[in-house]
């Protein structure tokens, strides 16, 4: 079943003086089965950060559709906006956006709490997730005492809890270290093939090649896309290069 459909989506920003006009995305059109794991790159300025932010409902496009489960979100009124974010969209950013004033606990819970789910709701999902994810014992600190390994790790229950249909992630490992990058990509590997559907944006061929499929953008269009089928993610790690290669080269697909 699809659960993302992405059809002919264009953005033109409009500079605010002098009208000036900037083509982030020129037409992009893919889907997204149920249960994929798909990863998008693309060189800086291809677009990505765009299209994220209008499949995460936080921009609007200047033309074409974006469809989650179905449903149209440029149909969502403004003031329900937040709300379909909150219900069935999950996020896991770069810079891990935890709020430093809360413990790890709240952080995780922060997205419940918003939806008024009750406390015995927020602990009975909260355990497995905080078992899967090896940090029971953390849930009372606060982001500033745990590494960054961690801290990702707390991201990423926060984005679990609500039980999303999408989880977004933005260059989810690029202020990691290697080892909890690995660390990490684990985890996003075993939360996709308990049937978590992932489109995770990066600059990584490491994080990429563990995707099943992998997105490349040019010109605010994709320009090819590689399914790992049988391959290894050496393999898949192979054929990212290759690409990579060729899209810093000019050449066709
Ligand atoms: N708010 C904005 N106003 C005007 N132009 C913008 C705006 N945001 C992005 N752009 C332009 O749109 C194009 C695509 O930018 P975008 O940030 O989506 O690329 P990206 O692939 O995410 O790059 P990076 O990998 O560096 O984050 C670029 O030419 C950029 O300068």
């Amino acid at each position: 079943m699809i659960i993302l459909e992405v059809s002919c989506l264009k953005k033109v920003y409009t500079t605010r003086l002098g009208g000036n006009q900037v083509q982030a995305l020129a037409d992009v059109s893919f889907s997204v089965e149920e249960g994929e794991y798909v990863a998008i790159m693309g060189e800086s300025g291809s677009g990505k950060s765009t299209l994220l932010n209008i499949l995460a409902a936080l921009d609007r496009p200047t033309g074409g559709r974006v469809k989650l489960d179905g449903k149209d979100i440029g149909l969502i009124r403004d003031k329900e906006i937040t709300k379909f974010r909150r219900e069935n969209l999950g996020f896991v950013f770069q810079d891990f956006n935890l709020l430093d004033t809360f413990s790890l606990r709240d952080n995780i819970f922060l997205p419940l709490v918003l939806s008024r789910k009750s406390v015995k709701e927020m602990n009975s999902r909260l355990l497995p997730i905080a078992h899967k994810l090896g940090i029971r014992d953390l849930l009372d600190k606060y982001p500033y005492e745990v590494s960054g390994g961690q801290k990702q790790r707390v991201a990423v229950a926060r984005a679990l809890i609500t039980d999303p249909k999408l989880i977004l992630a933005d260059e989810p490992t690029g202020a990691l270290d290697s080892r909890s990058a690995d660390d990490l990509l684990r985890l996003f590997g075993e939360v996709n093939e308990e049937g978590q559907t992932i489109l995770m944006v990066t600059h990584s061929a490491r994080a990429a090649s563990r995707a099943g499929r992998v997105l490349f953008i040019k010109d605010g269009r994709v320009f090819h896309q590689i399914y790992r089928g049988d391959s290894t993610d050496e393999q898949m790690y192979q054929k990212i290069s290759n690409t990579l290669t060729l899209l810093a080269t000019g050449g066709e697909m």
